[in-house]
């Protein structure tokens, strides 16, 4: 499969990976998805309910399209490709139906055993879900790697249903995105797909979202609920907060860098002996890297970055969990963590 890959996939870490420093033998959460339960309960007529996925090139939006929807900061989103790692679900609950979202990482060139497992990850989910929205940025002409996508998706023995979404309208004309839909429109009859339906959407300013939820909905078979309602996401309190101050370690930092970080939250407790309306929140993180190099980015110049960091990340972590919070990260050397599965395993992969 890594022949057929096209050009403009991003490629995965780079080879040179060779320092050999301390390693941490900590026990480590484990992420992933979780089975949905299933429901034995009589649904109201009419009741829908099931999985959707947004798919689409590095960058195309899929994470700020899904915080739009579900309305919470739950993936991270950052202008840097190749951010979304986990599958993270959102749910909605409507009168009329459940969707429950689920985030994918981007396919990429794997290069290493990080990257193959990432990519399995993504086909796994794809056959699960019951409605794939793929992302087409209106900002970007459609290319190989777009359509490399879709014919993958073509591929699958079980196909979900089909919706596309030229997504970024704010950043084009309408001339331009009436280019992008017959665009979009020709790729049934190239690539073997069916569109269920078009969608233009901006996420960033909040147009036609609702619009999309309305299209995924309409496409999920008959249903009960498959979450209790107000849920909003099963990923856990750490692994949000550690997605969290993985965002802000990420801002500004060089592009090669985002493969190589990872965070891991070693303790979390209220501080005793605080008043009950006084509450604060103790956390322990550390902020993982391949290299001593990264370390030092990480760090910055007299420990600044790292300063903002904490900053940037407990002003969020605050806004999660209701409550101030004292954040103190540590940032650790893993040597070649990626391609090495008893550290993969230990980091949730
Ligand atoms: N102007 C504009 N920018 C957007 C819109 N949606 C996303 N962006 C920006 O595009 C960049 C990438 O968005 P993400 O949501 O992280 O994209 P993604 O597809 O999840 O990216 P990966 O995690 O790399 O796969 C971010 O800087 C977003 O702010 C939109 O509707 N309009």
């Amino acid at each position: 499969m890594d022949d057929s890959l096209p050009d403009d996939l991003p490629d995965d870490l780079p080879e040179d990976v060779d320092d050999d420093l301390d390693d941490d033998e900590r026990a480590l959460g484990a992420g992933g998805p979780a089975a949905a339960p299933a429901s034995a309960f009589v649904f109201p007529e009419g009741f829908r309910s099931g999985f959707a996925c947004f798919v689409g090139r590095p960058n195309a939006g899929k994470s700020t399209l899904t915080n739009a929807i579900v309305g919470q900061k739950i993936a991270i989103t950052s202008s840097k490709p190749q951010t979304t790692r986990r599958v993270i679900r959102g749910i909605v609950n409507r009168d009329d139906a459940q969707l429950v979202l689920v985030d994918t990482p981007g396919l990429h060139r794997p290069r290493t055993l990080l990257g193959e497992r990432l990519n399995d990850l993504v086909h796994d989910t794809w056959s699960e879900v019951d409605v794939i929205g793929v992302c087409l940025p209106a900002s970007q002409r459609i290319g190989p790697g777009d359509e490399y996508l879709v014919r993958q998706i073509a591929e699958l023995p079980r196909r979900p249903k089909l919706i596309a979404l030229a997504t970024k309208t704010d950043l084009v004309s309408r001339e331009r995105l009436g280019q992008h839909l017959v665009k979009i429109a020709s790729l049934e009859e190239s690539l073997g797909v069916r569109w269920e339906s078009v969608v233009p959407v901006s996420a960033v300013a909040g147009d036609q979202v609702d619009v999309v939820v309305d299209e995924i909905v309409n496409l999920l078979p008959p249903g009960p609920a498959l979450y209790p309602d107000g849920e909003i996401t099963d990923e856990p309190t750490e692994t949000r907060i550690a997605e969290l101050i993985r965002e802000a370690a990420l801002e500004g930092v060089s592009d090669e860098l985002p493969h190589s970080i990872a965070v891991v939250i070693d303790e979390m407790n209220p501080r005793e002996g605080r008043p009950a309306d006084k509450p604060l929140m103790d956390i322990y993180a550390s902020v993982i890297v391949e290299r001593a190099s990264q370390k030092g980015i990480i760090i910055g110049h007299r420990g600044e970055r790292l300063k903002q960091v904490g900053t940037d990340a407990r002003l969020q972590i605050k806004q999660l969990l209701g409550m101030p919070v004292h954040l103190m990260i540590h940032v650790k050397v893993l040597a070649d963590w990626q391609r090495d599965p008893k550290h993969l395993n230990r980091l949730g992969f």
